[in-house]
C-alpha cells in the first residue's frame, strides 16, 4: 500500500470474511488494517458483506425522521431521555468542540443498545430506553433502525478481533486481549443531518475540529456527498475523506488511542458545511464502561471506559451537559 498524503487507504475485508480465504490473506488484511490505523487512525472499508439495500434503508430512515416538524422531533429530544442515556433527538447547534468555534450545523438522532427503563443499570451514562418518534411506523423506522445497529455490532466484532491480532507482536499480548471491550458494551449510533447553509463563517463547521471518545467508529457516508476531512500530522493537512462506493468509513477513537499507548491514532477530523444537503450515520463502539485500561505498550495509568468518555462528552456539550446529570 502506498502512502499518499492525498487520501486515505481503502482495505478490502472479504478476505477475512471468506471461509476459503489463505493464511496469508487473510494476514494481509490484519496488516492492511493496522497500517491504516497506526498512520492515519481512517480507512474506507470494503468487502464487508453488509448489502447495499441495508445501507440505502437507514437513509431513508434518516429522511424520514429530519423531514418531521421540529416540534414532532422535540417530543423525543435528548432531554426527555431518561437519566444519563443521551437518547434522541439533538437539534442543530448544541455541540461545540473547540475554544472560537460556532456550535456544530448538524441535527441528529441518537439510539444505544436497548435497555428497558426498569433495568437498574438504566438511567446511567448511555444506557436506557431509546426514545422513538411516534408518528414513524415501527416497520419504516424503529425496526430498521434496530437491524442497522445489528449489522454494526456484528462489524465492529470482526474489526476489534482484527486489530488485536495486528497489535506490536513485540508486546506480548494474545490476538484476544481487546475482546473484552466487546461485553456488553456501550454502542451509541448518530443518524447525522447536515442541511445546506447559506452564510458560510469560518467558525462554523458541520462538525467541529474533534476527535470520537470511544474505540472504534463505522461511518456511512450519504454518496455524491463531501465535507469530512481528517488531518494528518506528518503533511500539517486536511485530508478530505472521499465517498467509497459500498464503504464504511472507520476511525479509532480516544479510547482505543489511550489503551494502545497511541499506536491505533484516534485522528482529529471535522465536516465543512456548504450549500449542498448530507445525510451520514456514525456507530461508535464506546465498549464495556466498566472495563479499567492501562495502555498496552506499558506507558500510562489505568483509567475507567465510561469516565473517559462522559468526561470528553460533557466538555463539548458546556451548558448542554445539563443531559447527562
Ligand atoms: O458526518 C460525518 O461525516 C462525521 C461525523 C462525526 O465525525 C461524528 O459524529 O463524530
Ligand atoms: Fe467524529
Amino acid at each position: 500500500m502506498t502512502i499518499s498524503a492525498e487520501t486515505i487507504p481503502t482495505v478490502d475485508l472479504s478476505p477475512w470474511l471468506n471461509p476459503d480465504a489463505s493464511e496469508e490473506a487473510k494476514d494481509a488484511v490484519v496488516k492492511a488494517v493496522s497500517h491504516a490505523c497506526s498512520t492515519y487512525g481512517f480507512f474506507n472499508l470494503v468487502g464487508h458483506g453488509i448489502p447495499v439495500e441495508a445501507q440505502n434503508k437507514i437513509f431513508e430512515c434518516s429522511k424520514e425522521f429530519f423531514d418531521l416538524p421540529l416540534n414532532e422531533k422535540m417530543k423525543v429530544s435528548v432531554d426527555k431521555s431518561l437519566g444519563k442515556s443521551f437518547r434522541g433527538y439533538e437539534p442543530s447547534r448544541i455541540q461545540t468542540h473547540q475554544e472560537g468555534l460556532l456550535p456544530d450545523t448538524k441535527e441528529c438522532f441518537i439510539t444505544g443498545a436497548e435497555t428497558p427503563a426498569d433495568h437498574p443499570d438504566a438511567g446511567k451514562f448511555s444506557t436506557g430506553p431509546n426514545l422513538w418518534p411516534g408518528t414513524l411506523p415501527d416497520e419504516n423506522f424503529r425496526q430498521p433502525v434496530m437491524e442497522y445497529r445489528a449489522r454494526m455490532l456484528d462489524l465492529v466484532g470482526i474489526l476489534i478481533k482484527i486489530l488485536g491480532q495486528g497489535l506490536p507482536k513485540a508486546w506480548g499480548y494474545s490476538p484476544d486481549v481487546l475482546n473484552d471491550i466487546l461485553i456488553n458494551p456501550s454502542i451509541p449510533m448518530r443518524l447525522l443531518h447536515y442541511a445546506p447553509e447559506t452564510n458560510i463563517d469560518p467558525r462554523q463547521f458541520g462538525v467541529g475540529d474533534h476527535t470520537d471518545f470511544g474505540c472504534v467508529s463505522i461511518l456511512l457516508q450519504q454518496a455524491n456527498t463531501k465535507g469530512l476531512e481528517v488531518w494528518y500530522p506528518l503533511t500539517k493537512t486536511w485530508i478530505p475523506v472521499p465517498v467509497v462506493e459500498n464503504a464504511f468509513v472507520i476511525n479509532m477513537g480516544d479510547t482505543m488511542h489511550r489503551w494502545t499507548g497511541g499506536h491505533y491514532r484516534s485522528a482529529r477530523h471535522r465536516v465543512l458545511i456548504s450549500g449542498n444537503r448530507r445525510y451520514s450515520v456514525a456507530f461508535f463502539l464506546n465498549g464495556n464502561l466498566n472495563l479499567k485500561i492501562k495502555p498496552l505498550d506499558g506507558s500510562g495509568e489505568e483509567a475507567s471506559v465510561g469516565e473517559h468518555i462522559n468526561l470528553r462528552l460533557a466538555h463539548t456539550l458546556g451548558d448542554n451537559a445539563k443531559y447527562l446529570k
